[in-house]
């Protein structure tokens, strides 16, 4: 029973009505002032999207509006809280809490007409039509498990990239841990702007052009999106944005081998077929066999891997310059070894490292620092291997073939 439907005695039903909290009715005035008050924003914005009021109840003085969010709405939807809770307080005269609920089967009718029909389980594949054209190669930055340090490999990689000569884009697809906004130093430069619907990139450390789901929703708030829209909300960051001509789109996944991993490689595929994965591990066995694991995620959706990246490989002590193998250095270069895929390279555990990310300031923009030189070095190879793959394929490789050449 929702909020809005009565409870139905059937014949010989002794049952007596719960008592229900105070809610509006069907009749209530507020529910067609709030629908149209979400309207009148999204239209202001340049949206031609629609979100339902689901539901809109009383507790305690404070308005509940519930809206239907989709795929394609729910980030938008997110981004627009704020403003809407302020102006639904302005038009209904009460403090008011907006919040979003999925709808069903909603990444199905998020999707764009001609895109690919969904898959199993109702979820969306959107395919390589839903990525702009100006996105020419991508670069997958992945990792069996959280906390390796895969985003400020991504975030280094990016800049470095950037230092080396390439139009670099940057997307913060953790999406239930996005960092990369304040690795990037997001705080300083604000909100991204939308224009005719589509989210402009903020531009980073090194002209790196960059978005994140942490853009678009408060920081601290969870991620608790499920299912489609995840999937929606990732694939409106690839394509609902004005990312320009890119050399390299370079990808912070989300840790693990999930549908959220198989949907963006697959969505990417053209592109990561020119660019690759790269996946970050620190050295002990742990991390090494959820490193496997996340290899045989992109054996399976064909994804060239460039090779591994050992991060957290020794800590260097910035006092007595000793360095301390905290998880066993050397363990990722073997198991490149063992399993005949590239070693690009590793990182040092430095405090300088963590401060950087937090700082929103790279360690390749300090690049006479240790943190800087060793990220310089990863991604010279990384460069060096992608420039092996894309004569590769322009000397006919088939895009997607599984490649794994020493760089
Ligand atoms: N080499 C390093 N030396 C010191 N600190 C590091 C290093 N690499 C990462 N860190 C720090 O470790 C923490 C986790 O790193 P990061 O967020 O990059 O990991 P992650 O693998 O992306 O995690 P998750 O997937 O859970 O978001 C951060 O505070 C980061 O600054």
């Amino acid at each position: 029973m929702t909020p809005d439907t009565p409870h139905q005695h059937g014949p010989g039903c002794s049952h007596t009505t719960p008592p229900s909290p105070p809610q509006a009715s069907q009749a209530d005035p507020r529910r067609a002032l709030a629908s149209q008050t979400l309207a009148n924003l999204l239209k202001q914005d340049g949206h031609t999207l629609e979100a339902p009021l689901s539901a809109l109840s009383e507790r305690a003085g404070v308005i509940h509006a519930v809206f239907m969010a989709n795929a394609q709405t729910a980030p938008v939807l997110s981004a627009l809280k704020p403003r809407l809770e302020q102006a639904l307080e302005k038009a209904l005269g009460q403090p008011v809490r907006a919040s979003f609920m999925a709808q069903r089967g909603a990444a199905r009718e998020a999707l764009a007409p001609g895109a690919p029909k969904p898959a199993h389980h109702g979820q969306a594949e959107p395919g390589p039509a839903a990525v702009p054209g100006g996105i020419h190669a991508a670069l997958a930055v992945a990792s069996g498990k959280g906390g390796v340090g895969k985003s400020t490999v991504a975030v280094n990689l990016a800049c470095g990239l950037a230092k080396l000569g390439l139009r670099v884009g940057l997307l913060d697809a953790d999406i239930h841990g996005p960092s990369i906004a304040r690795m990037m130093g997001a705080g300083k430069a604000g909100k991204p702007e939308v224009k005719g619907g589509k989210l402009i990139p903020l531009t980073g450390p090194e002209g790196v052009r960059y978005v994140s789901i942490a853009l678009l929703a408060d920081e601290r708030q969870a991620m608790i999106w499920r299912g489609p829209m995840v999937m929606g909300a990732l694939t409106q960051l690839i394509k609902d944005v004005v990312w320009g001509e890119l050399d390299l789109l370079v990808v912070d996944m989300p840790p693990g081998t999930g549908d959220a991993q198989i949907t963006l490689t697959k969505t990417l595929a053209p592109q990561l077929a020119k660019g690759g994965a790269v996946v970050v591990s620190t050295p002990q066995a742990v991390a090494l066999m959820d490193a496997r694991r996340g290899l045989t995620l992109f054996e399976r959706t064909k994804t060239p891997v460039l090779g591994l990246v050992e991060n957290m490989s020794f800590f260097a002590c910035p006092h007595c310059q000793g360095e301390t193998a905290l998880f066993g250095h050397g363990g990722v270069a073997r198991e490149a070894e063992a399993l005949n895929v590239p070693f690009l390279g590793e990182v040092p555990l430095l405090p300088a490292i963590r401060e950087g990310g937090d700082e929103g300031v790279p360690s390749v923009s300090e690049p006479g620092s240790a943190a800087g030189k060793a990220f310089m070095a990863l991604a010279k190879n990384v460069a060096a291997s992608l420039a092996s793959r894309q004569s590769q394929s322009l000397g006919g490789e088939q895009p997607g073939a599984h490649q794994q050449s020493a760089p």
